[in-house]
């Protein structure tokens, strides 16, 4: 689904990413773990189309995207999450997920004066989605809420349901456990198998907590200085030297 290769991304001097080389497969949640400052997060802003490599290929269901810009890759299933959630504090839980879309006649002011029976409507599937996604969630009580209210983890959830509003093939999940409490962070889980299983949807998650990567990933990558030091099954990837070492000697579990 998608190929990365030897993608590179030089800031000065500095390679935050080195001839990176990794494939995604259909249907898996691929995990991508390594210690802080690896490059997983810039790897996800160039897959995103947030930044432009300095060098290598990026191909997307066999279409090369590497200039793609965001909103395109974006409108053809390719979506993310932030590590901090980017959700829309003002405005309510509902509100935040109808934003999303984006392609509804509504957008257009000729459509407003002119087909306001069709931005009516497509109002009207918008919210249903919305409350749907909501429900899928178990957000519904707080559908009215401003969403700069929500606790961190039902902000988390939040950011999962924007993806729910597109259809999203490939999700790039960016630690959706940090700063969640165990109960939401067991929930979330559950709604990315669910999502996973039963909707199709592919995703890759970067994530610290090893908890989270053992019971959902497969194949897990491990990246280190910009470059992919490995991959292969969680208990693998895990056990291997390289891995220890590059958390410098902390066991991986204590690496968050
Ligand atoms: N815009 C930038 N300018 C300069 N350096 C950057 C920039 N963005 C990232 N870096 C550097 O690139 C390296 C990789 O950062 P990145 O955020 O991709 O790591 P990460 O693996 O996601 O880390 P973490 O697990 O802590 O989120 C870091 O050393 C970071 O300081």
């Amino acid at each position: 689904m998608l190929e990365v290769e030897q993608l590179v991304m030089e800031y000065g001097r500095f390679r935050a990413v080195d001839r990176c080389t990794l494939t995604v497969e259909k249907g898996h949640i691929t995990g991508l773990i390594g210690p802080n400052g690896a490059g997983k997060t810039t790897l996800f802003n160039m897959i995103a189309g947030a930044i432009t490599p300095t060098s290598g290929r990026i191909r997307y269901l066999g279409e090369e995207i590497t200039g793609l810009p965001a909103d395109k890759r974006f409108h053809r299933g390719l979506v993310r999450t932030f590590q901090i959630p980017h959700e829309f504090h003002r405005l309510t839980v509902l509100e935040n997920l109808m934003m999303v879309p984006g392609r509804q006649a509504g957008e257009s002011l000729l459509a407003n004066w002119f087909a306001w029976g069709k931005v009516a409507q497509d109002e009207r599937e918008i919210e249903a989605r919305a409350h749907e996604t909501l429900d899928f969630l178990e957000l519904g009580h707080v559908a009215d809420e401003k969403a700069g209210n929500l606790s961190g983890g039902q902000k988390k959830l939040l950011e999962l349901g924007r993806t729910m509003m597109t259809d999203a093939k490939l999700v790039l999940l960016d630690e959706p456990a940090a700063g969640v409490n165990r109960t939401l962070l067991r929930k979330l889980e559950e709604k990315i198998a669910i999502l996973n299983r039963e909707r199709g949807y592919t995703f890759i998650l970067i994530e610290h907590d090893m908890e989270m990567i053992e019971k959902l990933c497969h194949p897990v990558i491990c990246m280190a200085e910009g470059r992919v030091l490995i991959e292969g099954d969680f208990k693998t990837v895990r056990s291997d030297p390289r891995v220890l070492e590059a958390y410098l000697g902390e066991t991986v579990g204590d690496a968050a």
